[in-house]
């Protein structure tokens, strides 16, 4: 499989210490990787520093073979890599439509249409809100809708940080569904952050865990989809303390 994008070598510090460092994979067009490790590992820090959100102090990042180290967020979002951030961050005062729109501001009014026909197909749950206000919805219907928007933008990579936080199981599921059925249908490549250990390891290829800010392993996510092998997984990469979500 071609390869999408590349991470070597790759260190952010926020302070005299690292938050991350030596971090170093690689993700496959079409692809799923998924970063797993407990609060404060890095996870977020490893996402932000693709999307161009946080300075690098080493390591370099391609992007089909090109050298995007030192791209500004503006322009990956053209060459195609969308960070839908931890919280949703969707305008509550606008409604799901408007959200959307933002989402493809830069786009010609005949592919925003077609866009959004798509999104809307995706995510059906929202697509009879389309003129709610965004506060009206589900914390799980407002992710959609954080995602649908990221989708937009026509990405080639989503980064997304943790679509499941603050979800009741329910939603996490459908949230989850949902993304299987994205990747089927536009065929991008995503970059997954998590704590929900069983839902990741539904849609991802293939997993890394992290700890301390460094990368301790990868495994296959369908070999993951054993329980025995996933708490064995966790127990070796994540410590006795931590357990499946
Ligand atoms: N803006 C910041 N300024 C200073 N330190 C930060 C900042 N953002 C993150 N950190 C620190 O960097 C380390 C990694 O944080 P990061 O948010 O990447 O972890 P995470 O694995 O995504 O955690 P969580 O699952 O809790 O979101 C932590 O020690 C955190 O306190």
């Amino acid at each position: 499989m071609t390869e999408l994008l590349r991470i070597e070598d790759l260190a952010v510090s926020y302070g005299p210490s690292p938050a991350v460092s030596g971090i170093s994979l690689s993700v496959p067009d079409r692809g799923t990787v998924a970063l797993l490790g407990a609060n404060g590992a890095g996870k977020s820090t490893v996402l932000k520093a693709i999307a161009g959100l946080v300075p690098k102090s080493a390591g370099r990042v391609l992007l089909a073979g090109e050298d995007v180290t030192a791209t500004d967020t503006r322009h990956l979002v053209h060459a195609g890599v969308v960070y839908v951030p931890e919280g949703r961050e969707i305008v509550p005062n606008l409604s799901v439509d408007e959200n959307l729109v933002l989402g493809g501001f830069h786009l010609d009014g005949a592919t925003r249409r077609q866009r959004r026909d798509m999104v809307l197909g995706i995510f059906t749950e929202i697509a009879s809100r389309a003129l709610s206000p965004a506060w009206r919805l589900s914390g799980g219907e407002q992710q959609m809708l954080a995602i649908g928007r990221a989708l937009m933008a026509g990405p080639r990579l989503l980064l997304l940080d943790e679509p499941s936080l603050g979800l009741a199981p329910l939603l996490v599921r459908r949230v989850f569904d949902r993304l299987a059925a994205i990747r089927a249908e536009t065929g991008l490549a995503i970059v997954l952050v998590e704590q929900n250990f069983r839902m990741t390891v539904r849609v991802a290829d293939t997993v890394h865990f992290l700890r301390g800010g460094r990368l301790l392993g990868k495994r296959d996510a369908v070999e993951l989809r054993n329980p025995a092998a996933m708490d064995e997984a966790i127990a070796a990469y994540l410590g006795a303390g931590a357990s499946a979500a």
